[in-house]
């Protein structure tokens, strides 16, 4: 296993306070928490219509003698106060000594909130949803020392065990597990030496990580230990901020595929747990001066950048303005393009994505966590909705193609009969269809044909297939961009109704009789 980890983390004899490490072992303390003990936490109310949640997670102070909190959240935990002290220079003796800043999220939960409290009101509700086919991603985003991998664990845990007391047989269960290191390396967690893993877009436009290990599991026990193996192999290093800081991205998918329908899409539950950013200050003389943290830094750091250019993407109001559709730069980095489905305008999958933003409440951290609740704020109070994709009129987008239409189209274009074709289909509609993966498909027509086709008239059934796939991937862009740009017509047209009911107002105001009449106020 030491053998393959990266060559930057190899180089150089750790010191003690580098030192890297495979697996972490701050393991979170159990739950022990009453779901609605915390006094913090007021009910929230939960959401799918939405396809983002927010949630603010502040850490406890490990300072002693405890600071007065500069994060503050009253009931109903919607809004949140940050309190940045000002510097010392700039203060006078009437000037206050902080400048406040306030956000939106869907929760706050503040030092003295339960992890459980959070997953019993955010998470909880994703599993019905993807084992009945949703697309749901759990993700940690902060600064170094937060509280990530502390509030991940734990909500991993309480997931796994819902989501196995849930399944009533309805979906077999699989995981896969990756990690993503430095700039745009990918390791298999249950497989270090595993050196083909790739995270890529399949022809259908989903990101997949293929050659990963996928392993199905039967019990919650079975799951918990494989997850807490794949996690166990993460690199970690002991940093100042933290003694065991992540030093990757780790990304869990727990993949629910339905045994009783063979078109369904497989619902999928995207546990990630991000490196933390860093800045300048969290590091140390000596740590400034060790290339391998320096070069995990900036790693990490410019990924994060990646990620918060598809949040600024998918919430600018800048893009609205102009009037097309936003882009979303997923494939700028391996992390942007694992998480394609959390954050794309569109997606034929109904997606749910959790964001905890996680920070400290210490006045040194203020900087950082002003950063973190920013970017999570934006997509609460400022995002684009995302597009549900509908038919063309005239059917020719194959995402669409029921079984029957796509075995009338296999059937005219291949020397197949009517039953070897559905041999060939095995039940499918054109969605799934779509993503059987070339080999595959010409495997089957192969096997079906007994020998009929050779392989060029396989291969020339495939392209035809493809051309067709990809045509329909343009179609979709056209329907998204003509539906965008409706939206955006709806948007004017309804700024312009309240620019004329105001004037309307103001006209009125101005009648002599209402203008002179007392007022209450
Ligand atoms: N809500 C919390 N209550 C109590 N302790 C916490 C809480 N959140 C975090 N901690 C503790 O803070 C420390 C740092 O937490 P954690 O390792 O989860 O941070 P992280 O954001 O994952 O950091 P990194 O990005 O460096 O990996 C750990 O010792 C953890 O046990």
């Amino acid at each position: 296993m030491r053998s393959k980890m990266p060559r930057t983390a190899r180089k150089r004899r750790p010191r003690r306070h580098a030192r890297v490490q495979r697996g972490k072992t701050n393991t979170p303390t159990p739950c022990t928490t009453s779901l609605l003990s915390s006094s913090s936490s007021s009910s929230p109310s939960y959401t799918m219509e939405r396809d983002f949640t927010v949630l603010f997670r502040i850490r406890p102070s490990f300072l002693s003698p405890t600071p007065p909190p500069l994060i503050t959240s009253s009931p109903p935990h919607t809004t949140t106060t940050v309190l940045e002290p000002r510097s010392s220079t700039a203060l006078s003796s009437s000037t206050p000594t902080h400048t406040p800043h306030t956000f939106t999220s869907d929760h706050c939960y503040l030092p003295d909130s339960a992890t459980s409290t959070l997953y019993t009101y955010h998470i909880e509700p994703l599993i019905p949803f993807v084992l009945r086919g949703g697309y749901s991603t759990v993700l940690a985003y902060g600064q170094t020392g937060s509280g990530k991998t502390y509030t991940l664990s734990e909500c991993s845990r309480l997931a796994i065990s819902t989501l196995f007391s849930s399944n009533d047989g309805q979906c077999s269960i699989s995981i896969q597990a990756i990690e993503i290191y430095g700039k745009n390396k990918v390791n298999d967690l249950f497989d270090l030496s595993n050196a083909r893993v790739l995270i890529a877009e399949n022809i259908a436009g989903s990101s997949t990580f293929s050659k990963t290990t996928t392993k199905t599991v039967s019990s919650a026990i079975e799951m918990l230990e494989e997850i807490t193996a794949a996690w166990s192999q993460r690199i970690t290093r002991g940093t100042e901020k933290n003694p065991t800081s992540s030093r990757s991205h780790a990304i869990i998918r727990i993949i629910c595929t339905s045994t009783t329908d063979r078109n369904s899409t497989p619902g999928v539950l995207q546990l990630v747990d991000l490196a933390g950013s860093e800045r300048a200050a969290d590091h140390s003389p000596s740590s400034s001066k060790d290339p391998t943290r320096m070069s995990e830094t900036v790693a990490i750091n410019t990924s994060l950048m990646t990620l918060k250019n598809c949040i600024r993407a998918r919430t600018s109001p800048a893009t609205a303005a102009n009037g097309s559709v936003p882009h979303i730069p997923f494939r700028s980095s391996k992390l942007t393009l694992a998480l394609k489905e959390a954050f794309d305008l569109y997606s034929r999958q109904p997606t749910h994505t959790v964001l905890i933003a996680t920070a400290s409440p210490d006045a040194v951290d203020v900087a950082a966590s002003l950063n973190t609740l920013r970017y999570a704020d934006a997509l609460v109070t400022s995002p684009h909705e995302r597009i549900e994709l509908k038919p063309d009129p005239q059917g020719r987008n194959v995402f669409f193609w029921s079984n029957e239409r796509l075995a009338a189209w296999l059937a005219k274009y291949s020397p197949l009969g009517e039953e070897q074709v559905q041999v060939v289909l095995d039940g499918m509609d054109g969605s799934r269809f779509a993503k059987i993966p070339e080999g595959e498909l010409c495997q089957r027509m192969g096997e079906a044909s007994d020998g009929k086709m050779g392989e060029k008239e396989v291969k020339e059934v495939y392209l035809k297939w493809w051309k067709l796939v990809i045509a329909s991937r343009t179609l979709s862009q056209k329907a998204l961009e003509s539906e965008w740009k409706e939206r955006q017509r709806e948007k004017v047209r309804r700024e312009e109704q309240e620019v004329a009911e105001n004037e309307d107002v103001k006209r009125l105001l101005r009648l002599p009789a209402i203008a002179s009449a007392p007022t209450t106020a």
